[in-house]
Order: C-alpha cells, then sequence, then structure tokens
C-alpha cells in the first residue's frame, strides 16, 4: 500500500515537474502571444507531434486544416509551426508580408551539410541569399542557359527511348528508368559529359534529404543541443558532409584543370554549371564575399531541387495518362500529328505542343512534387487572417491542399487537363491557388529547366510507345499510393509494357 502510495507521489511530482518545464521552456516563445491561431489539443514537452502521425503530412494537415480553419497553428518541442492552407493567405504570406516570410529556418541539416546554410535553398533572406540567387537566375538557369542544355535533355531522352525499345515489350520500371534520366541530365549540365563522382554524388544528396525535413528531434528541439550528439544525428551528419564536400572538391578541381589545359575558343559554348562558376570566380563576375562553399553549395541544391521533382512528376503524369485513356489518346495524338514521320524529335519540335502543356500543368496540380512548399521563417511578428504569427515561428504552406481546395477548383480532386483551357487564369501563380514551384520572391528559379526536361521526355514517349499495364492490369486498377522521399512520388515503382508505334 504505502508502495502505491509513494509511486502515484512520485507521478503527481514528475507531471507537475513535466508541466512546469513545458510551461516555462517550451511555451516561452508564444508565451504573452493571446492571439495565436487556433490548433489542437496539446501534451506537455511534444505539444501537438501527435496530431501529425498516421498519414502524410500533407494529407494530414489537411484534416487539421479542416478541423481548425485555413490556418492553424501546432506547437512541436519547442517550435512554433503555423500551417497555411488557403490562397488568401498564402498570398498574405507570400505577396503581402513577402519580406517577413522569406527566410527559411535553420536545421541541424542544413547547418551541417549545406555549409551553415551557405546555399540558395536554406540560405537566410539577405545579401548572401540575393546573390546565390542573382547567379541561379541570370548565370545558370537562365532561358538561355536552359536552351543550351537543350541538346543534352534531348540526347537524354532519344537514350530513354532506346533503353525501353531493347526492353522489347517486357514490362519497364519507369519509375527507375525517368530517375535516372532526371540524374543524368542534371549532372551533365553540371559536371559535363563523363563524370565519375556522379553515383556518389548522388547518393549523398539523397542521404543528405533525409535529415532536411524539420522534424527530426534536434530540429524540434533546437536549445537542446545534446539530442544530436545521443541520438547520433550530428556523426551521420558530418560522415555525410565529409564525403560530399571531399567529392565536390574533386569535381571542382579536375574542371579548374582542365580549363587551364584547354585551348578551345569556343570554351563558353561547352561550358557546364561547374565550368561557369568557376568562370565567374576568375573573371570577377563574383562577389568577393562568396566562398568555394557557396558555389559546392548551389551546385547541390540543383541536384537536391532539380532530379527528383522532375522524375516524380514525369512519372505521375504518365500514371494519371494510363489512367485517363481517352486523355492518353487525345495528348498522343496531338504529338503524333505535329511530328509525323519523323524519327527522333527535336527541342524545336516541342514548342506548339498545347495539349500537352495542358495535362502537365493539370497534373502539377493535382500531384505536386513538392506538396508543402520548403519550409519558411517568420523573421519579424506579423499579423494575418486576423491571427499573431510570432516572430521565430516556421511556417507551412500546404499548396497541395489549396491546389485541391473545392471552393476554388470544380470537382478538385480530378484530373481533368481541359479545366487549363476553361479557367486559364486558375493556372496563374500569382493567384496563390495554384503553385507548384511555390511563390513570392522564394519561387523555384528551375521552372525553365523542369519544364523543358519534363517535356522532352514526355512527348518523346508519348509519340514512340503505345502504353499498357502489365498482366492485363485495368487502367482504374493502377494504384496511385504515395511516398514521400526526396519530393513525393509512387510508393510503388510504375511498371509499364511499351509497344513501339509504327511510324
Ligand atoms: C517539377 C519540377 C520542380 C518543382 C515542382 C519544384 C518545386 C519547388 C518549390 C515548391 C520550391 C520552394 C519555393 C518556395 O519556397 O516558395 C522550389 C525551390 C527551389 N528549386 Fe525547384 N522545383 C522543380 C524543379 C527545379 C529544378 C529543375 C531546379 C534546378 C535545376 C530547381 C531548383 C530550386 C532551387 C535552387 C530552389 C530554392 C529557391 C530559393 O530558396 O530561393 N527546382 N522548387
Amino acid at each position: 500500500m504505502e508502495a502505491l502510495q509513494l509511486s502515484i507521489l512520485l507521478l503527481l511530482l514528475t507531471s507537475t515537474l513535466l508541466i512546469l518545464i513545458d510551461k516555462l521552456w517550451f511555451q516561452r516563445n508564444t508565451r504573452g502571444v493571446h492571439n495565436l491561431p487556433p490548433g489542437p489539443w496539446k501534451l506537455p514537452i511534444i505539444g501537438s507531434m501527435h496530431h501529425l502521425a498516421g498519414e502524410h503530412p500533407h494529407r494530414r494537415m489537411r484534416s487539421l486544416a479542416q478541423k481548425y480553419g485555413p490556418l492553424f497553428h501546432l506547437k512541436l518541442g519547442e517550435v512554433d509551426l503555423m500551417v497555411i492552407s488557403s490562397p488568401e493567405l498564402a498570398a498574405d504570406s507570400m505577396k503581402t508580408h513577402d519580406i517577413s516570410f522569406a527566410s527559411r529556418p535553420q536545421f541541424m541539416g542544413s547547418k551541417i551539410i549545406m555549409y551553415d546554410a551557405g546555399d540558395i535553398v536554406f540560405a537566410p533572406h539577405g545579401k548572401l541569399w540575393a546573390q546565390l540567387r542573382k547567379i541561379c537566375t541570370i548565370e545558370l538557369l537562365s532561358a538561355k542557359r536552359v536552351k543550351h542544355f537543350r541538346s543534352l535533355m534531348e540526347k537524354e531522352s532519344h537514350h530513354l527511348v532506346e533503353k525501353i525499345r531493347a526492353a522489347g515489350g517486357s514490362p519497364v520500371n519507369m519509375t527507375e528508368m525517368l530517375l535516372s534520366a532526371a540524374n543524368t541530365t542534371i549532372s551533365r549540365a553540371s559536371f559535363g559529359m563523363d563524370c565519375a563522382q556522379q553515383d556518389k554524388i548522388f547518393a549523398a544528396v539523397k542521404e543528405t534529404f533525409r535529415y532536411m525535413s524539420g522534424f527530426d528531434l534536434a530540429d524540434l528541439f533546437p536549445s537542446f543541443k545534446f539530442l544530436g550528439e545521443i541520438n547520433g544525428m550530428r556523426r551521420r551528419l558530418e560522415k555525410i558532409h565529409l564525403v560530399l564536400d571531399a567529392t565536390l572538391n574533386e569535381i571542382f578541381e579536375e574542371h579548374e584543370r582542365n580549363h587551364v589545359m584547354s585551348t578551345s575558343l569556343d570554351q563558353e559554348e561547352n561550358e557546364d554549371l561547374v565550368d561557369v562558376l568557376l568562370r565567374l570566380k576568375r573573371t570577377g563576375g563574383l562577389d568577393t564575399s562568396l566562398q568555394m562553399e557557396n558555389l559546392k553549395g548551389v551546385i547541390v541544391d540543383l541536384i537536391l531541387g532539380g532530379t527528383e521533382t522532375t522524375s516524380a512528376i514525369m512519372e505521375w503524369t504518365i500514371a494519371e495518362l494510363i489512367r485517363h485513356p481517352e486523355v492518353m489518346c487525345k495528348v498522343q495524338s496531338e504529338v503524333r500529328n505535329a511530328f509525323n514521320g519523323k524519327t527522333k524529335i527535336h527541342e524545336q519540335d516541342i514548342a506548339n505542343l498545347p495539349y500537352l502543356n495542358m495535362v502537365l500543368k493539370e497534373s502539377l496540380r493535382v500531384r505536386p512534387p513538392a506538396p508543402i512548399l520548403v519550409p519558411r521563417y517568420c523573421s519579424e511578428t506579423v499579423e494575418i487572417g486576423g491571427y499573431t504569427i510570432p516572430a521565430g515561428s516556421r511556417v507551412l504552406i500546404n499548396a497541395w491542399a489549396i491546389m485541391r481546395d473545392p471552393t476554388c477548383w470544380d470537382d478538385a480532386e480530378s484530373f481533368k487537363p481541359e479545366r487549363v483551357e476553361t479557367h486559364e487564369k486558375d493556372f496563374n501563380a500569382s493567384r496563390f491557388q495554384y503553385m507548384p514551384y511555390g511563390g513570392g520572391r522564394r519561387i523555384c528559379p528551375g521552372i525553365t529547366f523542369g519544364m523543358a526536361s519534363i517535356e522532352i521526355v514526355l512527348a518523346n514517349l508519348l509519340y514512340h510507345f503505345d502504353w499498357e499495364l502489365p498482366g492485363g492490369t485495368r487502367p482504374e486498377e493502377l494504384d496511385m499510393e504515395e511516398t514521400m522521399g526526396l519530393a513525393l512520388t509512387r510508393k510503388n515503382p510504375l511498371l509499364l509494357v511499351a509497344t513501339p508505334h509504327k511510324i
């Protein structure tokens, strides 16, 4: 009996202590803020973490938004997380108060791997980010540079067609093939034709992304630095960083040596992105405060931002076309009429494929590779939607929920490319109800590169082959289960049988 009383007493004391710690420490950011957005009930210490269990975050957060409104608050450990799920509030945060929401939260991964957030994706809003962004938009991902890279996108799509043809009608794993095509395209654009280190770099970048969600223990309790030590996260991140950095050093040094040895007059014509960065550095085209670390960070960003996103959307688009044979038929007719008789499609041929463009836009609406945009950080206290967002909050914009919001879109869950024609204005990023590439000043700088590499591959696949599911599976039986990796991808590989179309 005495033992029981003692246990109850201990339990009461521990609970009181936990509640006290929670009140004094974990709620300190929002203490005194009386007008926080609503949100689900919280437990001491972990806050609202348990409300995120069960489904993928974009789906779980949509359910929470249906209950608590388009702006709700989650307390995750020490972190105040605000989740936005309406076009009006997305516009408030990415247009009206753009600067206040233009930073990114700092995660242990971005500090250790990305050179203390010295890259574009994770840099806080400020001078460094502005310089890197300028290099990206003017030099690396400009329309002119993308045009220069079109021939390598073309080559990669022809290579893909040959690989599929070689399968001779047996099922092909399109998931693997499309990812490999996207990886090769970015690798060749960044490093040139033959990069011996490509696989090592891609493996390290993929590993990197596992630690960039912001939901790791060390990122939810940032003041408790020892957490990253005891769960081994810091050690793992340092190991990845060492491999990634050493491999990037090899690549940059190799490019420097090749430049010294090269006598070619048309060097600039054949530059890859590492060459461009090194030339700018040599010729004083970069701000002097930029270090080699920043240049390496930019290259990692292009791989991080431009590979799985593009392969995921190609894969989802083909899956949607398989499930909608009437759309498949219409888009194939467009492509086949346009290229009638050609054995190879070139980049200039794809400029006028309006229906393919509509298919792609609609598939980005229903299957956005980045369903919740890259996290933002609120740098000063702001009022939006009648609530206070305290400085220091993390902000997530659930683009997936907005792009499937039935108050913005008729029959929102259905894949209907025709709506792009009838509701053209709704697909304009400036209205914040369509934002697969994000919005405001941190909008994706890789749109032109991404769209060009996706369109040439899709046009080739639709022109050269008829597609069906293996084993007599019917289109409506194709599963569309999701998994979250570097991007939102299919959980199960897309296996298809390709029959060459007689040209
Ligand atoms: C279908 C393809 C792609 C999708 C859906 C996509 C989506 C996104 C999204 C949602 C963001 C965050 C925007 C925001 O915070 O508002 C982003 C940022 C970014 N993307 Fe993309 N992206 C794609 C392709 C690419 C490509 C091909 C590249 C480069 C080769 C790229 C490079 C970047 C970079 C560097 C950022 C960070 C921008 C910044 O923070 O200032 N992306 N992308």
